[in-house]
């Protein structure tokens, strides 16, 4: 079931990744090191998520997190990588992220074309807000484990 083990906590550093969110897609997302993917729970439904994310000590913001091999690029490791929706000034590689993943979206597709991938990542942050503002999502954010 794709909401098991859901709401699930994740923290690590941010490290780079193939640097194509930015400049292939015009949305780049936080990328978590390998041990972090290795912690997963085993049968965790690789996907699109929502959720909430916090960088450093900073505001909490909503978030989509892509959990999987990115079949549009064919990626030989999985990945855990986080699109928060705030504008930041500058890049946060080296920070620590700490997200909570509230909800599943989907399953992780291939696309004929990097416009398709485009559109298809337009409507889940357009989903992800709608979701996140339910009372449940709410909750989540307020939960003790964003606190310092
Ligand atoms: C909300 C969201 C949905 C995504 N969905 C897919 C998908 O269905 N298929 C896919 O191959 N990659 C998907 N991706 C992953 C992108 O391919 C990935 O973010 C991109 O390769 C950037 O990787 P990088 O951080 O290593 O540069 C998604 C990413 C986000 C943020
Ligand atoms: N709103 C945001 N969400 C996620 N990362 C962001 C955001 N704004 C700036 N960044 C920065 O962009 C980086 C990700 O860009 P990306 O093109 O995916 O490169 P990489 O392949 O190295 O992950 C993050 O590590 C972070 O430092
Ligand atoms: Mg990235």
């Amino acid at each position: 079931m794709s909401t098991k083990h859901l709401p699930l906590f994740l923290e690590g550093e941010v490290t780079k990744g193939f640097g194509r969110g930015s400049k292939d897609l015009g949305c780049p997302t936080a990328n978590y090191p390998l041990e972090v993917v290795q912690s997963l729970p085993k049968d965790l439904e690789p996907g699109v998520y929502y959720g909430w994310a916090q960088v450093d000590k900073g505001d909490i913001y909503k978030m989509v997190a892509n959990i999987g091999w990115c079949p549009f690029y064919q990626n030989k490791q999985m990945s855990v990588e986080t699109h928060i929706m705030h504008k930041f000034d500058k890049d946060f590689y080296g920070s620590q992220l700490k997200i909570a993943l509230v909800g599943y979206l989907r399953g992780e597709k291939n696309f004929n074309s990097l416009d398709d991938l485009i559109n298809a990542i337009k409507q889940d942050i357009a989903n992800a807000e709608k979701s996140l503002e339910q009372p449940e999502a709410q909750n989540i954010k307020n939960n003790k484990y964003f606190d310092y």
